[in-house]
């Protein structure tokens, strides 16, 4: 947990809109990250929390704002400096968006490749490590994305994201589509990474499990823009439909008595 006299802020957004046609997904969205925390961004469907994943990453062009990630301004950087700032975050989507004709090494050595200038064997040798300290086997090294289950897929994508050790690491829906065992799992996995490397994580999850476990802090989508941040034991004051709803219904509960269980 970050105290607030130590604040720095990694990722600062400020003033967003993003629009696909007549559709306004963000308006005005402001958004602070503080540097070593696990974010956690939820909000209803479609209220745009991919979207703003996808544009702090640069995958998608907003229609006005500025964002600021480690310092660089990522939307007006020239080139030199965006490919820079890109080196130092990594990104893990949904369904693991390896490539399916790599292994998994081949795959997790793909980012040092692009950036760094190693010698096959000592990239070897780093994906190595970073495979097993997502805790995959080997064995699972030397496999395609298509004979892996579906955890062992978000582990690769993990292993992948941390291929340039990176200072944050961007996670969408990790846990969608694991059981409740394997969540659990890769929830203390993102947490165990986090205290050891010191990364900062932003993710955006539908996971309540994974709220109440892992994230310092929530910040909330929800009438295009973050309508509220917070610590997770804050999110039941909040007077809104919506969040209400969240964090009040009974998954929350269960959820909560979970955690309190697991302490
Ligand atoms: N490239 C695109 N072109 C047009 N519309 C898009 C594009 N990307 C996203 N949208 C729209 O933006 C809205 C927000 O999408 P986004 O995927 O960010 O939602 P979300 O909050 O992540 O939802 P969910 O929880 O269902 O995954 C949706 O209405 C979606 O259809």
């Amino acid at each position: 947990m970050v105290e607030t006299s130590q604040r720095d802020a990694v990722i600062k957004v400020r003033g967003l809109r993003n629009q696909f046609g007549p559709q306004v997904v963000h308006d005005n969205l402001d958004l602070d990250v503080w540097r070593g925390e696990v974010l956690g961004i939820v909000g209803g469907s479609g209220t745009g929390k991919s979207v703003l994943l996808r544009t702090i990453v640069g995958l998608n062009q907003p229609a006005a704002g500025s964002i600021e990630v480690l310092g660089t301004n990522v939307l007006t950087a020239p080139e030199e400096e965006r490919r820079q700032v890109e080196t130092r975050w990594g990104v893990a989507f949904q369904d693991g968006a390896l490539f399916s004709a790599l292994t998994v090494l081949q795959n997790v050595m793909a980012p040092m490749r692009e950036h760094l200038k190693l010698s096959t064997n000592l990239m070897k040798e780093l994906g190595g490590l970073k495979i097993s300290l997502v805790g995959l086997p080997h064995l699972a090294c030397d496999k395609l994305p298509s004979e892996l289950s579906g955890g062992m897929r978000k582990r690769a994508a993990l292993a992948r994201a941390l291929a340039l050790d990176p200072q944050i690491v961007f996670l969408d829906e990790p846990t969608a589509g694991l059981d409740p065992i394997g969540a659990a799992a890769y929830d203390d996995l993102i947490g165990e990474l986090q205290r050891a490397l010191g990364i900062t994580v932003f993710m955006v999850t539908h996971d309540l499990d994974s709220l109440y476990a892992i994230c310092d802090r929530i910040a909330v989508l929800a009438e295009k823009r973050v309508l509220v941040e917070g610590p997770i034991e804050t999110m039941t004051d909040v007077d809104h439909p919506w969040v209400q709803e969240y964090f009040t219904g009974p998954r929350a509960r269960a959820a909560q008595v979970k955690k309190s269980g697991s302490q």
